[in-house]
């Protein structure tokens, strides 16, 4: 395991708000020869878009999709006993082996698209504290849940896809989502898992609880992330920071994922600029999400599952994006007056 470039909360808060390494010549080389390809100007719309987004952060004039990864991160939440879901904690577990016996969703999703599918479990799947009573995390279990996430991404890899298992994740990504961004839990609580009217009222309740207990750390977004998130969140966050270092660009999944990593963005206007919303969750707060960071998601397909679904379904339309501005012949070679 590599050392990561942070040994405590404030160092971590210094590297988020380095400047972002995107690469300039590689934005105008892509530009160039999009601008020579058989089709009027502009007209493959945001496709265009995604392929100089991919060069500017692989750093590459012709960029490459060859080693596509997607990540699983899964933790389990001490606010779970609050009653915030509809299904028991063990079931976190129960998916991790249905992940590893090849039986989910993702597994069909990540096959299709051909990206090599990782799960990791945090802390053994032991819970976080409940953050209705105290912090989820203290700050050496934060940092090192983190640093397990930096520490998964290959730097090697073309494109990452991320995403998380954890029942009751949905009530961190709301807490977390309302502490950055003002609002409380009604406004950004949805059915999750497939909550009822009462488990609706608990979730709100714990949100409300949860921000009131922690309100006067909200001035700093990594706090807020140790106190509201959770182990698989904070896994995500770190997987994001070793991505923007190594310069791979990433596809995010549905809120949970998002909200994961909206402190980020909170530090630093450019945190997120490697990374693509890649679908807009059924979750109601999502999209309330994606816009306040700027972002409009790729896909919109009703998803409400988690797992990096979203994320890995959008990887066959980067694939896609890519195909046309390296395949297609330019004005020149079709002998067409451009
Ligand atoms: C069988 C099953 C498979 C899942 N795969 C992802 N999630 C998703 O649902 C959970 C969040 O919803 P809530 O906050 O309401 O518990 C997370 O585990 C998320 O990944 C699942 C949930 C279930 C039940
Ligand atoms: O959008 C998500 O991340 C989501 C939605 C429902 C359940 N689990 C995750």
């Amino acid at each position: 395991m590599s050392t990561p470039p942070f040994a405590d909360i404030d160092s971590l808060r210094a590297l988020c708000r380095e400047p972002a390494l995107s690469d300039p010549i590689a934005i105008n080389q892509i530009a160039e020869r999009e601008a020579t390809l058989t089709k009027p100007a502009g007209s493959l719309g945001r496709l265009e878009e995604l392929t100089s987004w991919l060069g500017a952060w692989q750093r590459r004039s012709t960029p490459r999709l060859e080693r596509v990864q997607t990540i699983i991160f899964a933790g389990n939440h001490g606010v779970a006993a609050q009653g915030v879901s509809a299904w028991p904690s063990d079931v976190t577990a129960l998916m991790v082996q249905n992940f590893r016996n090849g039986g989910a969703a993702i597994n069909q999703l990540s096959r299709y698209a051909g990206t090599t599918l990782t799960v990791e479990t945090l802390e053994d799947l032991r819970p976080t504290a409940d953050f209705t009573q105290t912090a989820a995390m203290d700050d050496e279990t934060f940092l090192r849940t983190l640093t397990r996430g930096f520490n998964a991404v290959s730097p090697e890899t073309d494109l990452l896809c991320l995403g998380e298992m954890g029942i009751g994740n949905t009530t961190p990504a709301a807490a977390l989502s309302a502490a950055l961004f003002g609002g409380d839990g009604k406004e950004w609580a949805g059915r999750g898992a497939g909550n009822d009217d009462d488990a609706m009222l608990r979730k709100i309740s714990a949100i409300d609880r949860a921000l009131e207990l922690h309100r006067s750390s909200f001035a700093d977004p990594l706090q807020i992330a140790r106190r509201l998130g959770g182990h698989e969140l904070a896994a995500i966050m770190g997987a994001v920071i070793a991505a923007r270092m190594h310069g791979i660009p990433m596809l995010l999944d549905g809120f949970v994922c998002t909200a994961a990593v909206a402190p980020l963005y909170v530090l630093h206007p450019e945190g997120l600029t490697h990374c693509r919303i890649s679908h807009c969750s059924a979750e109601p707060g999502h999209i309330r999400l994606a816009t306040l960071l700027g972002q409009k998601p790729l896909l919109d397909f009703g998803l409400r599952l988690g797992e990096a679904s979203g994320a890995t379904l959008a990887v066959p339309l980067i694939r896609a994006a890519l195909a046309c501005h390296t395949g297609m012949h330019t004005f020149a070679e079709a002998g067409i007056a451009g």
